[in-house]
């Protein structure tokens, strides 16, 4: 599981696209329901799936979020089921979720969890890229500011940082750290363990 945070308009939507993109990657995105109101460029059951405050207090109550926070004054969560399906076929999963929702995926799923956080070269790039983005209403970007001190001051809980300054050089290093953590022992368990026991009896001549 790889989850990307960051505070709104640092790039995380664009980066999450670039490594779907990606087919050598065979990422998957996790669809999160949102109470949010859908923006023009987003389309039903691909970025998001758009639900009402009941419908989403309904998947709440039941447990049928893996995680959920209030956002923004808007509410996002994780069903599990879907999510439980992708895993279960063996295959790695990209969240796009906020510090909250990291948290609780981690505490949840610790090991398989890898957490990259997503830094703006500065403040005032940031407003730049919210409002370059132009899908959202002065008051929504001034409010959106507003909460990015809050979430940048979550950086430490992230098993990564990066600054995205040059957008090519982020993914880059995204891609490094994919690389990287597949490679890791725990994960490649399994199928080495077999390989090794096939390497130890090979007469060797
Ligand atoms: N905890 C949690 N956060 C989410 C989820 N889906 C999206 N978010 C976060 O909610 C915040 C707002 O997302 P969004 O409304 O798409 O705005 P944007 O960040 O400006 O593109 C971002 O920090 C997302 O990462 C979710 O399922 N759970
Ligand atoms: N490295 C970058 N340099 C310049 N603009 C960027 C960079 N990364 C993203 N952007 C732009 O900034 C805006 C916000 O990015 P987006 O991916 O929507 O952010 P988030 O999902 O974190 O809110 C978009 O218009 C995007 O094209």
């Amino acid at each position: 599981m790889l989850i990307l945070s960051s505070p709104s308009g640092a790039g995380k939507t664009t980066l999450t696209r670039m490594l779907l993109q990606s087919k050598a990657l065979d990422l998957t995105l996790s669809i999160s329901v949102t109470t949010r109101a859908r923006r023009s460029s987003e389309v039903e059951g691909i970025h998001y799936h758009f639900i009402s405050r009941k419908q989403f207090e309904s998947l709440r109550d039941t447990d049928a979020l893996l995680e959920w926070a209030e956002v923004h004054g808007n509410f996002y969560g994780t069903p599990s089921e879907p999510l439980e399906a992708i895993l279960g076929q063996g295959r790695d999963v990209l969240f796009d979720i906020d510090y909250q929702g990291a948290r609780q995926v981690k505490q949840k799923a610790g090991t398989d969890v890898v957490s990259i956080f997503i830094l703006p070269p500065t403040m005032r790039e940031l407003r730049a890229r919210l409002e370059r983005r132009a899908e959202d209403p002065p008051e929504i970007i001034a409010k959106r500011l507003e909460n990015a001190r809050t979430e940048i001051s979550h950086w430490a809980q992230y098993d990564y940082v990066l600054i995205n300054d040059d957008l090519q050089r982020t993914f880059e290093d995204l891609l490094a750290i994919v690389t990287t953590e597949r490679l890791r022992t725990p994960r490649l368990k399994e199928g080495l363990g077999a390989f090794v026991e096939g390497l130890l009896n090979e007469p060797g001549e």
